[in-house]
């Protein structure tokens, strides 16, 4: 039997991060009780859920990703305005981190996308811009060490607002790449989430948003326009909150399956050696060959073309006259489907000629040309 201790399942909607993470110790010895004392059943429901699911004979499927792109990527025409391709923001970038962003939006522009946003703290924004003049950058984020504790509610008015300006005009919003994890700047951006979803935005959870929102599953529970992507270590921090357990690779289809399904038909991009996608309905899987070379930014490459994909996708006219298999499925699928096999194609690409010194710049360097390849812009 499987008691995890210091996980709780039972935890009610939490109001702000800290009151996620920082439980008071009669809480947490009240909720310990209620884990022991629920914990045979508990591990049993687990196994009784994983037999449901196995008995629905989840086999993930290899899909045919090419078919997908070629049918969500939209034609270039005279007609169109600048915007109609995909507005994407990316809310990521603090002190450490400010390639992450950069790579998840400049990575939307190149596949497609017409504008890119940035919403970063104000000591990120400069280095960001730096880097490049197409992206449009927000310095409105704050963390804990740039503002004095009584003027925390006012400066959260105001980064709400701010974003609220921009948020409805966004096809699709990233949030997580390189976000840190200072509490008052997640307390912001679980407020984004909230406003997001409020206005039927799609968001791409990544990175340091999903040690956000693992904290504090409420945010993103039951929002079908919810897409989250961890690598090896965040899906393991799913699993252990969400369904109590570890991760079992034996069974890898159904219990990505079970998760996507337990946190109410979100879609999971588990990414890795194969990256396998489920919706909590379907299981898929993109195992095109990539590249050996695991440097840093290729996941935020991939939230960024997600971003875009999902966009594309939710245009009902791109896909409309594809096979019905590609038209009926979800578009969060597709959208991951197509981004995985893309940023699989890329990173090959690159690794062909870099070889070991490959880094990320070198793949974002090679997306425009392997989606080419594969959705010519003046097809033969
Ligand atoms: N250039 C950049 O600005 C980049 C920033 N990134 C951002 O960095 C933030 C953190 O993401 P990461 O995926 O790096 O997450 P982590 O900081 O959790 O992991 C980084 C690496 O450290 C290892 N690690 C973590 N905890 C460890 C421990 N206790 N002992 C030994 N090894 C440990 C992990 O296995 C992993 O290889 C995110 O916001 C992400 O978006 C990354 O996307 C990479 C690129
Ligand atoms: N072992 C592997 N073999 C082949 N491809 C892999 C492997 N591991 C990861 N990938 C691919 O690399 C991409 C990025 O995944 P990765 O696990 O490196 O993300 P990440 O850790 O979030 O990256 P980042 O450094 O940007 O945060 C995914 O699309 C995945 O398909
Ligand atoms: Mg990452």
């Amino acid at each position: 039997m499987l008691i995890r201790y210091g996980v709780n399942p039972l935890s009610p909607l939490c109001n702000s991060v800290k009151g996620c993470l920082v439980a008071s110790s009669s809480v947490l010895r009240r909720q310990q009780f209620l884990i022991r004392i629920l914990g045979g059943s508990s591990s049993q429901t687990y196994q009784n859920r994983l037999g449901g699911i196995r008995s629905m004979a989840v086999c993930s499927v290899e899909v045919d990703a090419e078919s997908i792109l070629k049918a969500i990527t939209p034609a270039l025409e005279s007609s169109k305005h600048k915007g109609q391709a995909g507005k994407i923001a990316v809310v990521g970038g603090c002190r450490e981190y400010t390639g992450a962003p950069y790579f998840a939006a400049i990575s939307a522009l190149k596949i497609g996308a017409d504008l890119s946003h940035v919403f970063c703290t104000k000591d990120a924004a400069p280095v960001i811009k730096g880097y490049s003049p197409e992206l449009i950058v927000h310095p409105i984020l704050e963390e804990s060490y740039s503002i004095r504790d009584e003027d925390k509610s006012y400066v959260s008015e105001r980064v709400l607002a701010e974003i609220d300006k921009w948020l409805e005009r966004f096809d699709c919003l990233v949030v997580g790449p390189g976000l840190g994890r200072d509490p008052f700047l997640l307390d912001c951006v679980s407020e984004i989430i909230k406003h997001a979803r409020h206005l039927n935005v799609p968001v791409v959870v990544d990175g340091d948003g999903l040690f956000l929102v693992t904290n504090c599953l409420d945010l993103i529970r039951g929002y079908p326009l919810a897409v989250l992507t961890p690598n090896v270590n965040e899906y393991r921090r799913l699993i252990d909150k969400v369904l109590n357990c570890e991760v079992n690779d034996e069974e890898a289809n159904q219990q990505v399956l079970l998760l996507a399904k337990q946190i109410g038909g979100v879609t999971i991009l588990r990414k890795g050696k194969l990256d396998l996608i489920s919706d909590g309905d379907i299981v898929k899987s993109v195992s095109t060959y990539g590249s050996p070379r695991r440097c840093g930014g290729q996941g935020d490459i991939l939230s960024g073309s997600v971003a875009v994909f999902l966009s594309w996708a939710r245009e009902q006219s791109n896909v409309a006259e594809a096979d019905p298999s590609i038209s009926q499925m979800n578009p969060s699928l597709l959208a991951c489907i197509a981004a995985s096999a893309l940023l699989r194609k890329a990173a090959r690409a690159a690794f062909e000629s870099k070889r070991r010194s490959t880094l990320t710049g070198d793949i974002i360097d090679c997306l425009g040309r392997s989606l080419e390849e594969i959705c010519p812009v003046y097809p033969s």
